[in-house]
C-alpha cells in the first residue's frame, strides 16, 4: 500500500517509483539493507540499499544481454566467471550454453542468495545447474587468487559504484581480470546509463582501452525499471585471437533446447545483439573519442 520511489544521489533530482502492494522481506546484511516487495504491475522486486537491482517482469532484458553479449561473441565458452549476480539471473543465462564446462561465481552477500532463492525462484534456478561452483566472498580477493588465463569469459554483475561493488569499476579489478582470461578471452561487465552517467563510463572506457589490448566496445539496453530506462555493458576482449563483438559468431537460437526448466529466451537475438553497439552521437563521440 503506497509507493517505492529509488531516490539517490547517483541520479540526482529524478527517482522511478512503483506501486507497492505487500512488503516481503527486509534485512540488513553484513554489507547492505535488502528488501524484497510485491509491486502492483512489475512482479516481485528486489531493492539493496534503496537501488532496484531487478523485477520479474524485465530482469530478462539484463540478464540475456549481459550474458549473451559475451558468450555468443566467441567460439566455444567453457570456463565461465560471474563476479556478483547474486540473485542467480545469469548464471541462468550461461547455462543455457552447452559448450559450457565450469560456471564460477563469486558473490560477496549470502542474504542475496537466500533471498533470491526464496522469492524469486525463477530467477535462482540458475543456481541448480551442475556446473555451478559458488563461491561466498569479495570479488576482488577472488580475482587475485585465480591462476592467470583461466577463463574465457567474465560476466560482472555488479550493483553501483557506491557500495560494496565501488571496486569493481576501478582499474586494479580490471587489471586481474585481464590475468584471470586467457587470450582473446571476454569480460562483459554494467556500465551504467549514458543518460545519467558519462563521466562514469568515460573512466572506466579509458581504464579498459589500457587494459584490454583486443577490442574494447560499449553496447546497453533498455530496462524500464533502471534509472534512465537504459543500463549499458562493456564488452572488452584480450590480446590474441580477435574478437568482433558486433557479428556474434556464437549465436544462441530463440528457442534453444537446452533449457526446458529455464524458459525460452524473451529478449535476447541475433538482431537486438548487434543493435546493442548502436549509439547516440553524443554517447558515441565521447566513448570512441577515448
Ligand atoms: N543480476 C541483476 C543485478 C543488477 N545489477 C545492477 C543493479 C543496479 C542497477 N542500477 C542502475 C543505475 C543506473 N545506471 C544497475 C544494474
Amino acid at each position: 500500500p503506497g509507493w517505492f520511489s529509488e531516490i539517490s544521489p547517483m541520479w540526482p533530482g529524478e527517482a522511478h517509483s512503483l506501486k507497492v502492494e505487500k512488503i516481503l522481506f527486509q534485512g540488513k546484511s553484513d554489507y547492505q539493507n535488502v528488501m524484497v516487495f510485491q509491486s502492483a504491475t512489475y512482479g516481485k522486486v528486489l531493492v539493496l540499499d534503496g537501488v532496484i537491482q531487478l523485477t520479474e517482469r524485465d530482469e530478462c532484458s539484463y540478464q540475456e544481454m549481459i550474458a549473451h553479449l559475451p558468450l555468443c561473441s566467441i567460439p566455444n565458452p567453457k570456463k565461465v566467471l560471474v563476479i556478483g549476480g547474486g540473485d542467480g539471473g545469469v548464471l541462468r543465462e550461461v547455462s543455457r550454453h552447452s559448450s559450457v564446462e565450469q560456471i564460477d561465481i563469486c558473490e560477496i552477500d549470502k542474504m542475496v542468495i537466500d533471498v533470491s532463492k526464496q522469492f524469486f525462484p525463477h530467477v535462482a534456478i540458475g543456481y541448480e545447474d551442475p556446473r555451478v561452483k559458488l563461491h561466498v566472498g569479495d570479488g576482488v580477493a577472488f580475482l587475485k587468487a585465480v591462476p592467470e588465463g583461466t577463463y574465457d569469459a567474465v560476466i560482472v554483475d555488479s550493483s553501483d559504484p557506491i557500495g560494496p561493488a565501488q571496486e569493481l569499476f576501478e582499474k586494479p579489478f580490471f587489471e586481474s581480470v585481464a590475468k584471470a582470461l586467457r587470450p582473446g578471452g571476454v569480460v562483459c561487465t554494467q556500465a551504467e546509463s549514458i543518460w545519467l552517467h558519462m563521466h562514469i563510463i568515460e573512466d572506466i572506457v579509458a581504464n579498459c582501452r589500457q587494459i584490454f589490448k583486443g577490442s574494447v566496445n560499449y553496447a546497453w539496453t533498455t530496462v524500464p525499471t533502471y534509472p534512465s530506462g537504459v543500463i549499458g555493458f562493456m564488452l572488452c576482449s584480450t590480446e590474441g585471437p580477435p574478437v568482433d563483438f558486433k557479428h556474434p559468431v556464437n549465436p544462441i537460437d530463440a528457442d534453444d533446447s537446452h533449457c526446458k526448466s529455464k524458459g525460452p529466451l524473451k529478449f535476447y537475438n541475433s538482431e537486438i545483439h548487434a543493435a546493442s553497439f548502436c549509439l547516440p552521437s553524443f554517447a558515441k563521440k565521447v566513448i570512441d573519442s577515448i
